[in-house]
């Protein structure tokens, strides 16, 4: 059954239908910059690849435009259902969930933890209801892979209350991915997933590390929102508590532009004071950019600390696994994450991790090493999957 899966984020939208079973992909794309008078859609049509400008720059629009594309290749017909990523699922959801009226509530009920994402999603469920009102649709967590996470690692040390009636509580994120390159390691391990214990780092605009123990989260970097843990794009990572009281005092500013500027202006972005983008930043250093090359720095150590403190909440490790677009693709970012982590057994192999770059997955350590690898995420095809598995009432 062809499934129409649709990741809607706070300034894009990326969409894929594809066969849950087969893997096949026949469209697939990515709306960008959306609130903004520079957005475009791109559309990959088995090969083929075109640009549509969105000159109102609204989620409307790119919706239209996908749904034309989908009329123009003769396929609109043949989506069977719809399966949607959703950010925040709170502790309610630890499986996916057919999206009914109740659904729909539980993930407004969430919008406070999760204000840049959660109202996107819900903009996307409701554009493709209306557009698809007989198919079935299917939310698909990021936070459900951790709901797994034992509280000694979910909580934190802070009144009770704020966690028994506020849901103050570390959720995590990007389960989806981790739960996906989990499976792949695992085979190319030659192991059986409830056997093996992995760390999986998946390093893309936004960055996360989780702790998978037999293929069950039990730790991940990310907290109460997507802005705890290793430094991102455009945010932060972790900082004192302290931040927010000393900025309002010192430089007069809100807590909404403190929090703001966590989000959309920190990370590698404010490190360099150049870009977010990890190969750009890569480039820029090697031309002796000091501020490119600070901002690598940061992330790397700040990455290499956390992969060895998640291998706390393993006891054994048995492998590391980095994915989305800087682990699949920078093997520098690889080969000084592993030079930083000799402590944990670590010891790369230059020539495979060099060949392991533009979507080749694969090893990347000496024989000798505990195993590092390179997986390739597939979000879309996990969310088809998880899609088909509720539609065949596997969840309910
Ligand atoms: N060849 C490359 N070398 C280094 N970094 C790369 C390369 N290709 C992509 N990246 C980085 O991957 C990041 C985007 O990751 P991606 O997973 O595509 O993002 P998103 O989270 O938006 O899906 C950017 O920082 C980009 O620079
Ligand atoms: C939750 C999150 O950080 O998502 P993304 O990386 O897509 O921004
Ligand atoms: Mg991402």
């Amino acid at each position: 059954m062809w499934t129409l899966v649709l990741n809607c984020g706070s300034s894009s939208v990326k969409f894929a239908l594809l066969d849950p079973t087969s893997g096949e992909v026949r469209l697939s794309g990515l709306a960008e910059r959306l609130g903004s008078g520079a957005a475009s859609v791109r559309v990959d049509r088995g090969g083929e690849r075109v640009t549509h400008p969105l000159p109102g720059g609204s989620y409307p629009e790119a919706f239209g435009v996908l749904l034309s594309e989908l009329g123009a290749l003769g396929v609109r017909g043949d989506v069977g259902a719809v399966g949607h990523r959703v950010v925040h699922g709170g502790e309610r959801f630890s499986a996916p969930a057919l999206v009914t009226p109740e659904v729909l509530e539980a993930i407004r009920a969430c919008v406070p933890l999760a204000p840049l994402h959660n109202p996107a999603n819900l903009a996307g469920i409701e554009a493709a209801r209306e557009a698809f009102p007989d198919l079935p649709h299917v939310a698909v967590f990021d936070t459900a892979f951790h709901q797994t996470i034992p509280e000694v690692a979910y909580r934190y040390a802070v009144p009770e209350a704020w966690y028994t009636q506020h849901g103050v509580r570390r959720y995590g994120f990007h389960g989806t991915s981790h739960a996906f390159v989990s499976g792949e390691a695992a085979r190319m391990l030659g192991r059986d997933l409830s056997d093996v214990n992995l760390v999986t780092a998946h390093l893309g605009n936004g960055c996360s590390v989780t702790a998978v123990r037999g293929g069950r989260s039990v730790d991940t970097s990310m907290g109460l929102t997507p802005l705890e843990g290793v430094v991102m794009g455009t945010r932060s990572g972790d900082v004192d508590p302290g931040l927010h009281d000393f900025l309002a005092r010192q430089a007069g500013l809100s807590l909404g532009e403190i929090t703001a500027a966590l989000n959309k202006e920190s990370g590698l972005l404010g490190l360099s004071n150049l870009t977010n983008d990890m190969r750009e930043l890569e480039e820029a250093a090697s031309r002796g950019h000091a501020g490119a090359r600070l901002a690598v720095d940061v992330f790397v150590y700040r990455l290499a600390k956390t992969i060895a403190g998640m291998s706390v909440a393993l006891g054994r490790l048995d492998g590391l696994v980095f994915t989305g677009g800087i682990g699949e693709n920078s093997a520098g970012v690889r080969a000084a994450t592993l030079g930083r982590l000799g402590v944990l057994g670590f010891e790369v192999d230059k020539a495979a991790n060099a060949q392991a770059v533009r979507g080749q997955a694969g090893f990347i350590t000496t024989p000798q090493s505990t195993p590092a690898l390179v997986v390739n995420t597939n979000e879309e095809l996990m969310i088809a999957r998880e899609t088909a598995r509720i539609l065949q009432g596997e969840h309910a």
